[in-house]
């Protein structure tokens, strides 16, 4: 072995923003696969095979959880609307909310939704550059408003166990519309 080595990967920040190296692996979700995220599920089906969103995740630790692991996560969203509201990935909270994380926008615009379960709730600005910090008690979930491909780095702890049923069953307390070109924020009756 060289004593001066590449790096076990490399996070492009221009073009596509691909994350390659070792241990990366890719999974997707189909639009129409998005079930318990949109308001109205009747529209997924407008989007035939469509891709809704994929990730780029790097572990050294796939099959261990111990608290401390990290990885490295790109996620990329397709631009486009479900009966207007925006792209968005399913959301969620992590089961062991000691486990914070940080996002980290790369590429195209929207927004990063917080909700503590309770009344706090709000969104964070994601553009390229954009930072943002994940308090392990908050649930979070990405939503593309732009016209591009969204890409969102992320590094956190397979060890905070994510949990998507709560976010399935009752939703976050704002949704996100793109109406005539315009951002509209809908509270979520
Ligand atoms: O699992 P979702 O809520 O749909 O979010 C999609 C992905 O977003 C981020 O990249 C997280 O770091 C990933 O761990 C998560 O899987």
């Amino acid at each position: 072995m060289e004593f001066v080595r590449e790096p076990k990967g490399v996070q492009e920040f221009w073009d596509e923003c691909v994350l390659k190296g070792e241990n990366v692996v890719r999974r997707q979700k189909l639009v129409r696969e998005c079930t318990g995220v949109y308001k109205n599920e009747d529209a997924l089906r407008e989007h035939g095979d469509d891709l809704a969103y994929w990730v780029h995740n790097q572990n050294f630790n796939r099959e261990s959880f111990v608290k401390g692991n990290l990885q490295w996560g790109i996620t990329y969203i397709n631009p486009f609307t479900v009966d207007g509201e925006c792209a968005m990935t399913s959301g969620h909270y992590h089961g062991d909310p000691d486990c914070d994380e940080y996002y980290y926008g790369l590429k195209g615009t929207g927004f990063l939704l917080f909700w503590d379960g309770g009344e706090d709730f709000y969104a964070e600005k994601i553009y390229p550059g954009s930072l943002h910090y994940i308090n392990g008690h908050y649930a979070h979930r990405i939503i593309n408003s732009g016209d591009e491909v969204l890409a969102v780095a992320a590094c956190s702890l397979p060890a905070s166990k994510q949990d998507h049923q709560s976010i399935k069953e009752h939703g976050f307390p704002y949704r996100c519309y793109k109406r005539n070109g315009e951002i509209v924020w809908e509270k979520q009756e």
